[in-house]
């Protein structure tokens, strides 16, 4: 049995599943996202390439992928810093950063912040999606890819001795490629031998999700440790989502704070508000699911941040579980969404 049963694995060494507290499952405190870069409107060229400014917030909100700067998150360690010092301060205890190889994770930089701020920070092992695959990744067995993602829990990644405590984002398309199929299937085999949680970012189709589950579920994966990302821009119809919901996995919405009318990545998708969101919590609570759902804010880019006007990682302590509450869902069921699933989820087998 290894020494992580029963127990919790942040950048700096095991915990107590009880030490978590109030957790967001799915954030990013430093990364890239150039590779999701979406090109300009030929009109927008200059503000494409001006300095993030107050006076061009409400572009960015609406065009956050076109402006290159942007996308470079790690370029504000400070500044994540401040506002984890603030996520404690609002009663915040640990959060999920979900950087994989193929968005530049730090694993140095999230120890060095959770030894600074006090929060429990749980790094992501494997591949974030196939655009990202170097050609060495690509000519991989699954056997070599399983073995990646083990050491990376059970030793350290990039180099480090800095061990992962969660196996993801691993990063899937749609159509989910051969690469990513590999990939997936190392993941369940890794989590079959390190009992660990998993959770995995769908490409951006209704039925993607699903077909992640099913891939999982073929190659071994423990599908009540995995955490379905994004629904919040993925599955619209309630009875898909009642259906996708049977298979068992944890139901994330996890883009509290994004609001915008065109979603770049697919332009049917209408993207919802936070209200709406808040709405799709009650209707899951209401079917059954209150111990399935987590909730985050996956800041991936600058403008989120306060520093540049953006709502930041306390927007669902201060603004949202008040609207929980306004709608119906009890200081209970919050505490099950932020605490107890979370913690459920994070411990070892
Ligand atoms: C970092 C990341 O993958 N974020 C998800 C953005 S998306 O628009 O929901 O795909």
């Amino acid at each position: 049995m290894p020494e992580q049963s029963g127990k919790v694995q942040t950048v700096l060494g095991l915990i107590e599943p009880d030490q978590l507290g109030r957790t967001m499952t799915h954030e990013h405190l430093t990364m890239t996202f150039e590779c999701s870069h979406v090109p300009t409107a030929p009109g927008d060229k200059d503000l494409a390439t001006a300095p993030i400014e107050m006076k061009h917030l409400h572009w960015l909100q609406q065009n956050p992928y076109s402006h290159h700067e942007n996308l470079l998150l790690n370029q504000e360690i400070e500044a994540v810093k401040e506002e984890l010092l603030c996520y404690r301060k609002a009663g915040g205890g640990s959060m999920v950063e979900n950087t994989t190889t193929g968005i530049t994770r730090n694993l140095p930089v999230l120890q060095q912040l959770a030894k600074e701020t006090g929060v429990h920070i749980i790094a992501g092992a494997g591949y974030y999606v196939d655009v990202t695959h170097s050609d060495e990744t690509r000519k991989m067995t699954v056997e070599k890819l399983t073995d990646i993602i083990v050491s990376e829990v059970l030793h350290g990644a990039d180099g480090t001795d800095i061990r992962c405590g969660v196996i993801g984002e691993i990063g899937t398309g749609w159509p989910i490629t051969d690469s990513e199929k590999k990939v997936l299937r190392a993941t369940a085999h890794a989590q079959t031998q390190l009992g660990c949680p998993v959770i995995i970012h769908p490409g951006r189709n209704e039925a993607a999700p699903g077909e992640v589950i099913r891939i999982l579920q073929e190659a071994g994966g423990d599908i009540s440790k995995t955490v379905m990302s994004h629904l919040d821009r993925t599955i619209f119809d309630k009875q898909e989502l009642l259906e996708f919901a049977k298979m068992g996995s944890y139901l994330e919405y996890d883009l509290f704070g994004t609001e915008m009318l065109n979603y770049p990545f697919n332009l049917n998708v209408d993207m919802p508000a936070d209200s709406q969101r808040v709405q799709a919590l009650a209707f899951l609570i209401k079917e059954g699911y209150e111990d399935r759902i987590l909730i985050a804010h996956d800041i991936h880019t600058k403008h989120r941040l306060t520093k540049y006007g953006g709502h930041g990682y306390c927007h669902i302590l201060q603004n949202i579980v008040p609207k929980m509450l306004s709608r119906g869902i009890t200081q209970n069921q919050v505490d099950k969404i932020l605490i107890e699933n979370p913690k459920q989820w994070l411990t070892f087998k």
